[in-house]
């Protein structure tokens, strides 16, 4: 684990060589297969995670069994830490849904870092703020868009993450299932399936061995 490589997550950048030294005694490496539950909402939660690589989805279950996916994390991310910090079950829970590697630290020596490193209770913050701005578009958009607006705002979204440029326009280069588009945007499968036909015949998006490609994304 290099130096260079603990300081793409956003918690441990600005640290110098010494500090991440003192990190990387604490971190366990562990990988998830695909589909892979991580934990569940109402689980008790005795450590933070660091994704190093694959992809995560936080998510929520309604009481009719339908999901609601609050987050899509990747490389850099990190997830668990609200239980930790105040002491509560999970908030929501969390699946690989491709082969992921995170590094866990548990929760005495995580306190121990927040101790020693005080950049990083502020960058939780900031996290934290960031997430809660997310969290109130997300309801604005769940009250006062139409299901075709949520689903652009959420293409949107992963093709600012995901995007690259290709000669027909911007290709979102995670393949994620209409199921997975539904559960980000707050409908239903079928639904997606009808506005993505519904795109494609605008011109307004391409599918290409199952990936999403914007046709007018500069708009
Ligand atoms: N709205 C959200 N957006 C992104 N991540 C979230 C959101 N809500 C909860 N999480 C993460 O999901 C984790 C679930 O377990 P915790 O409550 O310990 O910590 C939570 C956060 O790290």
């Amino acid at each position: 684990m290099s130096k260079k490589f603990l300081e793409q997550f956003f918690l441990f950048q600005e640290m110098n060589e010494k500090e991440l030294e003192e990190i990387k005694k604490i971190v366990t490496k562990k990988v998830y297969k695909k589909n892979e539950i991580i934990f569940l909402e109402g689980d008790l939660g005795d450590s933070i995670y660091l994704v190093l690589d694959g992809l995560i989805k936080v998510f929520r279950t309604g009481s009719t069994g339908r999901e609601k996916t609050l987050s899509l994390l990747g490389r850099g991310d990190f997830f668990g830490e609200m239980a930790l910090l105040d002491d509560n079950f999970r908030s929501a829970s969390v699946q690989a849904i491709k082969s992921s590697q995170v590094y866990i630290i548990d929760k005495v020596k995580f306190y121990k870092v927040l101790s020693d490193f005080p950049q990083i209770p502020l960058k939780i913050i900031v996290k934290l703020s960031q997430r809660l701005r997310k969290a109130n578009n997300q309801i604005k958009n769940l009250t006062f868009k139409s299901v075709r607006d949520r689903l652009e705002v959420v293409l949107l979204e992963l093709a600012n993450r995901y995007g690259e440029r290709r000669d027909e326009g911007l290709l979102i280069s995670k393949k994620i299932t209409h199921q997975e588009l539904g559960n980000l945007v707050g409908t239903t499968r079928e639904s997606i399936t009808k506005l993505i036909n519904e795109m494609v015949e605008e011109k307004k998006l391409l599918v290409k061995n199952r990936y999403l490609i914007l046709l007018d994304f500069d708009k």
